[in-house]
């Protein structure tokens, strides 16, 4: 679930204008959102305020149940956001380790016995199509392998929550028809979804509410429909 009330964002000194205004809206655990906008409008910058990376300047952010601005503690924020699955517009790989081992982190993070770990890194890898590509260091990527490299690692550890950054614009049309299935799926099992996108088709294959953001303000807050 998440819930923002009121919450705006400014990059730097409190004088500054903020980068995302007054932004009250509310997605129930399960929902699916599009995340729409022009460019610049500050979509990215709410991505990363729901993934914890920068907290509220003003106004109550609750994701997964806990109220952020209240979080006092740095560890207690870390684990929260290991809840979360994200996928970055410029992907994040770590360049020197494999594919494999990208994956395979946020199941490290949660101290997963090994030969578990192992299983499914693989049975990930062979579904986003990179069964072969387990050992190749990740600065050897091309852009769509570097994109379901991305995409797999957000998705391993079944986060509750999963946000996503122009997911498919490194992908090809029929990669992209089996993400969005796959992003409508995991929110038919309960996991909420977020996803910032330009392209049209994508979000006039899949019909959700949308969260319309305009120069940092939200004209449309997308219901609270699931
Ligand atoms: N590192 C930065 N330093 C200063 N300003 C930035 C930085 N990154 C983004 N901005 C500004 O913050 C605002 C919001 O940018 P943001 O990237 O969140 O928009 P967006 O809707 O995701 O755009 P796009 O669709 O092009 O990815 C814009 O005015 C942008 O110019």
């Amino acid at each position: 679930m998440i819930h923002l009330d009121n919450v705006s964002w400014r990059r730097g000194k409190k004088d500054s204008a903020p980068v995302l205004a007054h932004l009250s809206f509310m997605v129930p655990q399960g929902g699916f959102r599009w995340l729409l906008g022009p460019s610049g409008a500050g979509k990215s910058s709410l991505l990363s305020l729901l993934h914890i990376e920068n907290l509220p300047t003003d106004g109550q952010m609750t994701i997964l149940g806990k109220t952020v601005a209240q979080e006092e503690k740095r560890a207690a924020l870390v684990r929260l956001r290991q809840r979360i699955g994200m996928v970055h517009q410029d992907y994040q790989l770590m360049p020197d380790l494999s594919v494999a081992d990208n994956v395979a982190l946020p199941l490290r993070l949660q101290n997963r016995p090994e030969d578990e770990i192992q299983d499914e890194v693989h049975a990930i890898l062979k579904w986003v199509g990179l069964g072969s590509r387990t050992d190749v260091p990740a600065n050897r990527l091309s852009g769509g392998e570097q994109q379901r490299t991305a995409i797999a690692r957000a998705i391993i550890h079944r986060p509750g929550l999963i946000l996503a950054d122009e997911p498919t614009n490194a992908l090809e049309e029929s990669q992209s028809c089996r993400l969005l299935d796959m992003f409508a799926e995991l929110s038919a099992m309960g996991t909420t979804v977020v996803v910032a996108t330009h392209n049209e088709s994508l979000v006039r294959r899949l019909e959700r509410p949308f969260l319309f953001l305009e120069h940092g303000r939200l004209v449309d807050d997308g219901g609270e429909q699931p």
